[in-house]
């Protein structure tokens, strides 16, 4: 039995949790803390996960993952470093923090593995990306690799690369509840009922994410068959061409990636 510790249930922490427990991990093999009793006690009564004090969740987990806000890490570090070992593995969520930092802070040969997941672990389809830190061995990424696999799917980076997994990955998720939202607002502009606009958005989503998943065509080869000559897509399409949509993105990701490296460049 592999025992995993989050520490700092908050979302992405509770995703990985729930999702641990819809893989079919039992509630004994997980652990978290939290810094709030009350929330706490939500999670506890939730999903029969026991919340414990840091030393504890060092003492009986094999895996630690480090789901703070990377502007909250130093206090986690300072509070782990006497509880851990070689012998340990830490696992950081945390956007744009390298591993380096975690070997910083914590004793010498602890083993540490980067992950960028994203929220929908929580419904078993997470994409997830590991890059391995100095002291972590193939086994120790293996072991990790199986854990996030239950959650969805995993690819490993060089650990170079995870600030764009972060922006492209991490927060893509957002960008997509982003343009549901949108078309959700464009069907009520047009005159139709909120309940039957979400509807017909929603499933437009999860068919076309599915086409993307299973047909293996390119999403440009998808697009012009819906795209018919002199029909109602073309004119969409020139909008947002118009509106500089592709652009937009473009400069949000880019964004995001630098927001991320600055995120790491805080601890330095
Ligand atoms: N949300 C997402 O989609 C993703 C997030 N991440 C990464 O995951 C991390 C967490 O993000 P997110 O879940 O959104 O943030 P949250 O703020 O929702 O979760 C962090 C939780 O940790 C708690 N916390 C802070 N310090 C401690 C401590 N010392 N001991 C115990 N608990 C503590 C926080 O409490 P409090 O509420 O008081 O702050 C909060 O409940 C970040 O580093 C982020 O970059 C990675 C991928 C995706
Ligand atoms: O917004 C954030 O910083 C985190 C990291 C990736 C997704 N959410």
């Amino acid at each position: 039995m592999t025992v995993i510790a989050v520490l700092g249930a908050g979302k992405i922490g509770e995703a990985l949790l729930a999702g641990l427990l819809q893989g079919g991990r039992s509630a004994e093999e997980l652990l978290f803390t939290e810094r709030h009793p009350e929330r706490a006690a939500e999670l506890t009564e939730r999903y029969g996960i026991a919340g414990v004090e840091v030393a504890e969740a060092a003492k009986r987990a094999d895996v630690l993952v480090v789901a703070v806000k990377p502007q909250d890490i130093e206090p986690v570090l300072a509070e782990l470093a006497p509880l851990v070992g070689p012998g340990s593995l830490v696992v950081s969520l945390c956007a744009g923090l390298p591993t380096s930092l975690y070997e910083r802070r914590l004793p010498d040969g602890v083993p540490v593995v980067r992950v960028m997941p994203n929220t929908p672990m929580v419904v078993g389809e997470a994409m997830s990306a590991v890059s391995p830190g100095k002291h972590a061995t193939p086994e120790h990424v293996a072991l990790v690799k199986e854990m996030l696999a239950t959650v969805g799917q995993v690819v490993e980076v060089p650990e170079a690369q995870q600030d764009a997994v972060t922006a492209l990955s991490g927060s893509g998720p957002a960008y997509f509840f982003f343009l549901v939202e949108a078309m959700i607002d464009a069907g009520i502009l047009l005159g139709l009922p909120r309940a039957v606009a979400e509807k017909l958005i929603i499933q437009s989503a999860v068919g076309a994410a599915k086409m993307l998943a299973e047909t293996d065509e390119h999403p440009v080869i998808l697009r012009e068959a819906v795209t018919s000559p002199a029909g109602t897509t073309i004119n969409a399409i020139r909008e947002l061409e118009k509106h500089g949509v592709r652009a937009a993105l473009l400069a949000a990701i880019e964004a995001a990636r630098d927001r991320s490296v600055e995120l790491g460049k805080a601890h330095e």
